[in-house]
């Protein structure tokens, strides 16, 4: 599907009739992932810095974590270097790891918070490496049961939010990039999906959105492309062993996300012009909504 034609959106279009949404998540935090496929277009970054203005003027407190692997791959690419995943998680060398926090921060995150700083003086970016604010240990892997060396990749163990939290009150939208520093000093490639994710509880975060390249979460992908609007922790947990690598971590953030406090993550279509508004607010997000298991009275509840 390519990308469809850009529609002006504003929060005032999509909160017409539904007052109440906006008072519910007043001063509330929202975290944005915005992943590498979704982001290739430079005019689907102009829209998601527009959207993420238009939350903070809503009177939401959004915050950005960034992906960047296809920029990455391009950048190994240009550089003669390997590209390489195993287990949808990229190998990583001391040599990558260079590359990754060149790209990451360098230049996928200085471009969002120029496209966000185009509204105002809103954006400051920031690596997970900084004040501590992601740590991490090096994350094993198996493939068919075996266990592979994939070097320098971190699975986060602990976020101090202070410094997102501190620009959060100033009125700042922080843009995080998914790189940790390691319990042993190391420097650490993290996926963004689950970064996103342990921001989003250690915020105490009301919302996780995470935009990518598809409608949301397919049943049977790649033979349908039925998209699954609504799940529980509980139902999410037993289809993740059948999920393959690119929605595995991003579903594994989900509901690492609405178990530990999170009341929605939602998976949406980031091609698709102002998602991020259109997932965030109305009673309806399009794309894949995981909810915890039991959701407050009046939200639809299941189970
Ligand atoms: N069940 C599924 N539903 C939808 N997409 C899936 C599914 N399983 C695997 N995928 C793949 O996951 C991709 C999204 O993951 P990824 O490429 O890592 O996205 P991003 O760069 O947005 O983080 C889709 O483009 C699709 O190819
Ligand atoms: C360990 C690992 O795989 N890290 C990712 C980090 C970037 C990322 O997750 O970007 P997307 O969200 O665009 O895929 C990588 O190196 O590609």
């Amino acid at each position: 599907m390519g990308t469809p034609v850009d529609q002006e959106v504003t929060a005032a279009d999509l909160l017409a009739g539904d007052l109440p949404w906006l008072e519910e998540l007043q001063g509330r935090t929202v975290v944005v992932k915005f992943g590498g496929n979704a982001m290739v277009d430079p005019s689907l970054h102009r829209t998601f810095a527009q959207d993420v203005v238009e939350l903070w003027h809503a009177g939401l407190r959004p915050v950005v974590v960034h992906g960047g692997g296809p920029q990455i791959s391009a950048m190994l690419d240009r550089l003669d270097l390997e590209v390489r995943f195993e287990a949808g998680l990229r190998v990583t060398t001391p040599e990558t790891m260079d590359v990754v926090r060149m790209v990451l921060t360098g230049q996928v995150q200085r471009e969002l918070v120029g496209a966000i700083n185009a509204h105002g003086p809103f954006a400051v970016g920031l690596s997970g490496e900084d004040a501590h604010t992601m740590t991490a240990v090096r994350r094993p892997a198996w493939v068919d049961g075996q266990p592979v060396d994939i070097g320098l990749v971190g699975d986060i163990v602990s976020v101090d939010a202070e410094t997102v939290r501190a620009l959060l009150e100033q009125g700042r939208i922080p843009v995080v990039s998914p790189i940790a520093r390691g319990t042993d000093g190391e420097v650490y490639n993290v996926n963004a999906d689950l970064a996103a994710s342990a921001l989003a509880v250690a915020l105490g975060a009301e919302r996780l959105v995470m935009l990518t390249d598809v409608e949301g979460l397919y049943a049977d992908w790649p033979h349908s492309t039925e998209v699954i609007e609504r799940l529980t922790a509980t139902e999410l947990d037993g289809l993740l062993p059948d999920l393959a690598s690119g929605m595995l971590p991003k579903m594994e953030g989900c509901l690492r996300a609405v178990r530990s406090g999170v009341a929605r993550a939602h998976v949406l279509d980031g091609r698709v012009p102002h998602a991020v508004l259109r997932g965030v607010f109305g009673d309806r997000s399009p794309g894949t909504t995981v909810v915890p298991d039991t959701v407050p009275v009046g939200e639809g509840a299941v189970v």
